[in-house]
């Protein structure tokens, strides 16, 4: 690859993302205040590896022409009857580490870290149907939810997500879709602005790592129109209402994680923030079929290597080994 045809991919990269995010935010009333996005300096953005992502996405090669998306099946998938898509592989590679998916990309199939499509299947028949809704999803990773949510119907899928790579792979995602009814914008809840208004709200992996869980919750519910519904999923223990373990260093290998409630004290936090009618609609202990190691998370650990490996029920650390709820709550 020569240093010219090198700057052509990240200058198609650029452009390809921002007509891509352009057309997103296009589907939002002109009130909602994304003006500021529509007009992100994609060329500017200060990672290391960000030139190198931006040209994987601009060497990705066209949709062909009559090709089919399926975004209701477990593995987000886009086919085609036609010959291979050359390279495509290695673009997506370039990608590497994938953590949520799966997806199949015209014969290509990038078997993430998560199994992202079991979290899904926990919770779509226990929200409120997502048909004509306009939702949100905080902590969107890559956005394979956001596909999923298209899928159930919803009209238009908003992921919000700081973490570079992944939006480099929602963008190579997208363009492969061909889908403008999904987007992605490049920030934390903190710095996205309060005012716009969604049907449905998702947190999901998101509330452990903030060390003041009440300011996130009370920033989803600002995002939320009156009656809508918030879909909030977290790890927790074991325990009542007054259950909650804050980890002493890491937990399960992870720096960043705050708070571990148990799912009855979680109902409490969303009665103390004003929702309405909390419901734990599941509670799952996470297994190596769906958080594993694979080739496209570059081999990196996975749940297994921060499991006691004489007892799988506890953590390296000591502390019970990761169980998930989903709760849903309303905005009065
Ligand atoms: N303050 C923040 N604001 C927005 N996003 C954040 C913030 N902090 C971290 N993130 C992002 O939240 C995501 C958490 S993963 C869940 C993905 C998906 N939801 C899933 O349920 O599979 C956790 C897990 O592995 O489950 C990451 O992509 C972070 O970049």
């Amino acid at each position: 690859m020569t240093e010219a045809t090198t700057e052509q991919q990240i200058a198609l990269g650029v452009e390809r993302i921002a007509r891509q995010t352009r057309a997103a935010l296009g589907h939002l009333p002109r009130r909602m205040p994304m003006e500021g996005w529509r007009t992100f300096d994609w060329s500017a953005v200060n990672h290391g590896d960000w030139s190198r992502w931006l040209a994987a996405v601009g060497a990705l090669p066209e949709r062909p022409a009559g090709a089919i998306n399926h975004l209701d099946r477990p593995a987000i998938t886009a086919t085609t009857d036609g010959p291979a898509l050359p390279g495509l592989e290695a673009d997506l590679r370039a990608l590497i580490p994938w953590r949520k998916g799966p997806y199949e990309l015209f014969g290509v199939l990038i078997d993430t870290e998560w199994r992202s499509d079991l979290k899904w299947d926990r919770l779509v028949d226990r929200i409120q149907p997502l048909a004509g809704r306009r939702v949100l999803d905080i902590g969107s990773g890559n956005g394979y939810h956001l596909w999923r949510m298209l899928g159930a119907g919803a009209d238009f899928a908003l992921g919000v997500d700081p973490t570079w790579v992944f939006v480099a792979q929602f963008h190579a995602v997208a363009h492969l879709l061909g889908e403008t009814r999904a987007g992605i914008v490049p920030t934390t809840l903190e710095r996205f602005p309060q005012r716009p208004r969604f049907d449905t709200v998702f947190s999901m992996g998101v509330l452990y790592h903030r060390r003041d869980p009440f300011t996130h919750l009370g920033e989803l519910k600002a995002c939320l129109r009156p009656g809508g519904e918030l879909v909030l999923e977290t790890l927790v223990v074991e325990g009542d209402a007054t259950t909650i373990l804050t980890p002493a260093d890491r937990y399960a290998g992870m720096r960043n994680v705050w708070f571990l409630p148990s799912p009855a004290a979680v109902i409490g936090w969303l009665k103390r923030m004003g929702f309405v009618d909390p419901e734990v609609i599941d509670v799952t202990v996470t297994t190596a079929e769906e958080q594993h190691r694979t080739e496209w998370f570059g081999d990196r650990q996975s749940l297994v290597d921060f499991l006691d490996p004489d007892d799988p029920t506890r953590t390296r650390e000591g502390l019970p080994a990761p169980q998930r709820a989903i709760i849903t709550a309303r905005c009065p």
